[in-house]
């Protein structure tokens, strides 16, 4: 098998004029979990079509395991899916599902498919047709995370969980990567990708514009810095690296920091620090950096 688990390169999508996915080049490796994160219309479900598919390039291309994501058979054999919008047919009933899925799909581990069913708190007995939209979700996420397939394609699997199920979630690829899987999940749950992800890849207007693990993303924006010191305040303009100076009690002072922090340190060095605190940004802020201009024009 070819060592990447999804390789995508210079895949391209137009639909006429707009291009909904532009030269995006990607690897995920195998047992890497991969977090895709773009705001509405960022080409993220395009993307996922041509992974599967389900649409035809433009131009590039896209392999799972080496395989050409065209050969839908072949492809398919190795990985399992789990769409935003889980249909099911409304008189099966889940436990019905679950054997469909796995007679169909790429080998079912029945064992596990019990315990995430216990882990999901899941009713099977029941017609699809009773269940709510979390619970749809839920036997579309047991039918995938029960397959030893070696890739899983998550698009949105949470929007419909609640936070305990949410958590349930987490566990659960936290086991696939254990087993050694590999995980792509698109996701607007930007707490979820920051606790399961390996790396990211940040997606806008169709091109990919940072691909990092979370801690370098961090190392990348700004960090906040909370000084309290006796005396002399710290001189920190004109530092580099250093913004956004704001005093917040008498001898307490904020700034935000961006790139390597030696020389703010050395202006610190000057004063009489007594407590020093450094909050990194939450990938939400991370995030909002990135589209901030196209939420607040
Ligand atoms: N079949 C299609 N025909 C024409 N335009 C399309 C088609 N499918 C998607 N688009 C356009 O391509 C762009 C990317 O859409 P896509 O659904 O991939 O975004 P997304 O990142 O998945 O968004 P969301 O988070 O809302 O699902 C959008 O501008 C969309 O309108």
């Amino acid at each position: 098998m070819d060592a990447a688990a999804l390789r995508a390169v210079h895949l391209t999508k137009r639909y006429g004029r707009l291009t909904a996915v532009d030269d995006l080049t990607l690897d995920v490796a195998a047992g890497e979990v991969f977090g895709f994160l773009g705001p509405n219309g960022a080409g993220k479900s395009t993307t996922i079509r041509m992974l599967l598919g389900l649409a035809r390039p433009t131009a590039g291309h896209a392999r799972i395991f080496g395989v050409d994501a065209g050969e839908v058979a072949a492809a398919h054999r190795m990985l399992a899916y789990v769409p935003a919008d889980v249909a099911l047919w409304p008189r099966l009933t889940g436990a019905e599902h679950l054997e469909l899925l796995a007679a169909t799909g790429p080998g079912t581990d029945r064992g596990y498919r019990d315990d995430l069913t216990e882990q999901f708190q899941m009713d099977l007995s029941k017609p699809a047709r009773t269940y709510s939209t979390g619970n749809r979700q839920k036997v579309a996420l047991i039918a995938a995370f029960a397959t030893r397939a070696p890739l899983l394609v998550l698009d949105e699997p949470t929007s419909g969980l609640d936070p305990l199920m949410e958590r349930e979630f987490r566990h659960a690829v936290v086991a696939a990567r254990e087993r050694g899987q590999s995980v792509f999940l698109s996701s607007h749950q930007l707490a979820e990708v920051e606790a399961v992800c390996d790396r990211v890849g940040i997606l806008r207007a169709g091109r990919l514009v940072e691909v990092a693990t979370v801690a370098d993303l961090r190392a990348l924006h700004r960090t906040e810095v909370t000084v309290t010191y006796t005396g002399v305040a710290p001189q920190l303009s004109g530092v580099p690296g250093v913004d956004t100076v704001e005093t917040t009690r008498g001898s307490q002072l904020r700034f935000t920091l961006s790139g390597p922090p030696g020389a703010a340190l050395a202006a610190l060095a000057g004063a009489d620090v007594t407590a020093l605190t450094v909050r990194e940004p939450s990938l939400e802020e991370i995030f909002l950096d990135y589209y901030g201009e196209l939420v607040n024009p």
